[in-house]
C-alpha cells in the first residue's frame, strides 16, 4: 500500500443548473433527506486523506449560507467562474502545493460517488505517480453520426469509456494547464482535457456507472433509488 499524503479537495459547485429546469440550482434540491450538495460533501468526507475542500459557489449564492456546511472549518468558499472551468481554477489559485502536493476535483453535481471508487483512485494516482479519472468502459454499441443524424458508421466500443469525476491531478500541474489551456481559448469540460491538451498522462481507474451526475430532473429519482440501496 502507498502512503496516501493529505489531498486537497476542489467542489465546482457554481453553476445554475440550467438543464434542470427548477427554482433553484440543482446542487441545493433536496436528496434523500439533504441536498444535494450535502450528500456529496457527506462521501467526500468519508475519506480521511480528503482535508481541506475548495468549494466554488456563485459570488451571489444565497442558499449556501444557510446549511450547516457553511460553518464547517474544512471548508473553504471561493468565487466561480462562468464556467466548470473557470470555477476549478479559481479554487486552485487558493491551494498551496507544498501543504497539497495533489488534488481530487468532485462535481457537486455527482453525490453518489462510491467511497471505495474514490480510495481506488486515490491509490492507483498515488502508487503510479501519475494523474487520473473514475470512468467506465462504454456498454452500448456505438455510433458515429452524419450531420443529418444518419448513422455514418459503427465505432469500435473497445476504447471508448465515460468520464466522471473525482479526477485527482498533481495541484501544479493542473494548474498550469488550465491557465494555459484557458488563455488559449481550448475547450476544457473536464480536468483530463487541459492535462490532455498539456501533454500529460491520464490513467481510466475503472469506477461504477451509478457515480451519475444530477443533470435532469429524472436523475434525481435514480440518485434516490442508489441512495437508498446504499451503493
Ligand atoms: N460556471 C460553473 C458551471 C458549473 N459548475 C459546476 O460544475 C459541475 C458540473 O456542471 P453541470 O452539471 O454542467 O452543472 P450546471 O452548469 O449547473 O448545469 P447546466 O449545464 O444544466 O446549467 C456542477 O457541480 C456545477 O455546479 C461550476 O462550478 N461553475
Ligand atoms: C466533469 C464532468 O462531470 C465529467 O463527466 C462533465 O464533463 C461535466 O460537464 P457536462 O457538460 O455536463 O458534461
Amino acid at each position: 500500500m502507498t502512503a496516501i499524503p493529505a489531498i486537497a479537495t476542489v467542489i465546482p459547485a457554481a453553476g445554475v443548473g440550467k438543464r434542470m429546469k427548477a427554482d433553484k440550482p440543482k446542487q441545493y434540491l433536496p436528496l434523500c433527506g439533504l441536498t444535494v450538495l450535502e450528500q456529496t460533501l457527506h462521501r467526500l468526507k468519508q475519506v480521511p486523506a480528503l482535508q481541506q475542500f475548495y468549494l466554488a459557489l456563485s459570488p451571489d449564492d444565497p442558499y449556501f449560507p444557510d446549511l450547516p456546511l457553511a460553518a464547517d472549518r474544512q471548508i473553504q468558499r471561493v468565487d466561480g467562474g462562468s464556467e466548470r472551468a473557470n470555477s476549478v481554477l479559481n479554487a486552485l489559485i487558493q491551494i498551496d502545493a507544498q501543504q497539497y502536493p495533489w488534488v481530487l476535483v468532485h462535481d457537486a453535481a455527482r453525490p453518489v460517488v462510491r467511497v471505495s471508487d474514490i480510495e481506488l483512485l486515490i491509490q492507483c494516482c498515488l502508487q503510479n505517480e501519475q494523474g487520473g479519472i473514475l470512468a467506465t468502459p462504454v456498454r452500448d454499441t456505438m455510433k458515429l453520426a452524419t450531420a443529418e443524424n444518419t448513422v455514418k458508421q459503427t465505432v469500435d466500443r473497445t476504447t471508448l469509456w465515460h468520464a466522471y469525476t473525482p479526477q485527482l491531478f498533481p495541484t501544479v500541474l493542473l494548474r498550469e494547464a488550465l491557465q494555459r489551456a484557458l488563455a488559449q481559448g481550448v475547450a476544457i469540460t473536464d480536468e483530463a482535457s487541459a492535462m490532455e491538451w498539456a501533454g500529460w498522462p491520464v490513467q481510466l481507474v475503472q469506477g461504477h456507472s451509478d457515480n451519475i451526475k444530477i443533470t435532469q430532473a429524472e436523475d434525481l429519482a435514480l440518485a434516490t433509488f442508489y441512495l437508498e440501496h446504499s451503493v
